[in-house]
């Protein structure tokens, strides 16, 4: 799958990614991929990763500060950790320019939603965000400009928000090939926590509990994992910062989700305890409708391999 060709004039004057990593790189592809900014800016704490920006051609100006990369900026776009949200909002706050506006790409909403407008000051205007595409990958020498084609970018302005602003972070992600949907940080957060967290707490889990039974049978569940084990594997190949940083920002949300999951999961076990064959083929039935209907609307890997150069 490949984008469309680049526009005939850019749509944004100076854009600026901070944090060059899978989400940053992959914006930065795109937007120069398709011509969407007249300068793209990209800043990221890690030395080695601004070197690597630099040899990847991946912006016209790789900064040495966050100070010096939004400095007269039209959109920014923070794809850094939840939890380093607030401390990059802080640096830059100073330095953006009247009516910047200022996004994300976090996978949690109501917590950035909350740092943001703890530390930006009250001339920009806050446009959280969240492209649900990705891969277990990270850096940014694994972002590619067709990540978020055919995809959702969720928006959760808060209340009160210029529309003029949003729609212009609707236009970046509709030329990026994504597909935009407002609403707001709580009803995201709840949804992301049962589509998204959730699953990669159990993949973690399941990884977990397999490595360390690895221990007992020395080493054949390793050896003999089939499909289902090995998918899980790429699951909790997940970057361990990034994930740390969901469950600590999500905390309520993922209660919520795993109370559920955990009461369900013991009617499970109750009903292969009492060899309750019809509930398990109930269950499994409902189960691979759902998955047939994701096929058909066209959703259904969580990583896409078009366009990646790994693996
Ligand atoms: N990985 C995925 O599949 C997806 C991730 N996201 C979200 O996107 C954000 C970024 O994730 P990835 O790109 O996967 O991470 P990544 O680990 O590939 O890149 C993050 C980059 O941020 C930089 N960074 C960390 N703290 C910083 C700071 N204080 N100042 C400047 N740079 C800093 C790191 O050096 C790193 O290069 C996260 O908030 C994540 O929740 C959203 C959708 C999908
Ligand atoms: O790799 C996968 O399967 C993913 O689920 C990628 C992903 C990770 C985090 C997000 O907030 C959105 C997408």
């Amino acid at each position: 799958m490949v984008l469309d060709p680049p526009l005939s004039a850019p749509i944004i004057g100076r854009l600026t990614i901070i944090g060059v990593g899978l989400i940053g790189s992959s914006i930065l592809r795109a937007a120069k991929a398709r011509g969407l900014a007249g300068t793209l800016v990209a800043y990221d704490g890690a030395e080695a990763v601004r070197d690597r920006a630099l040899a990847l051609g991946l912006a016209d100006l790789v900064a040495a500060t966050p100070e010096r990369a939004v400095r007269d900026a039209d959109i920014v776009i923070l794809c850094v950790p939840v939890g380093a949200m607030g401390a990059v909002a802080a640096a830059i706050a100073p330095h953006l320019k009247p009516d910047a506006i200022v996004s994300d790409v976090g996978s949690v909403k109501g917590a950035v939603v909350s740092a943001l407008r703890a530390h930006l000051p009250a001339n920009v205007h806050i446009v959280p965000g969240h492209p649900v595409a990705g891969t277990e990958y990270s850096g940014p020498d694994a972002g590619f400009a067709a990540l978020f084609k055919n995809r959702w970018s969720i928006l959760t302005p808060p209340e009160g928000t210029d529309p003029a602003a949003v729609q212009r972070l609707a236009a970046l992600w509709t030329a990026m090939g994504a597909n935009v949907e407002t609403m707001t940080p709580e009803h995201h957060d709840l949804v992301l926590a049962i589509t998204s967290h959730v699953p990669h707490l159990i993949a973690y889990n399941i990884v977990g509990t397999a490595a360390d039974l690895e221990a007992v049978t020395q080493s054949e569940v390793i050896k003999y994992s089939a499909g289902g084990f090995r998918d899980f594997t790429r699951i909790a190949a997940s970057d361990p910062t990034m994930w740390r940083d969901v469950f600590l920002n999500n905390r309520e949300a993922v209660i919520e989700v795993l109370g559920r999951f955990t009461e369900d999961l013991i009617a499970l076990q109750r009903a292969i305890r009492w060899a309750e064959g019809d509930k398990l083929f109930d269950l499994f039935t409902r189960t691979r409708a759902i998955r047939r209907s994701i096929i058909e609307i066209g959703q259904e890997t969580a990583a896409p391999d078009f366009g990646r150069t790994h693996d």
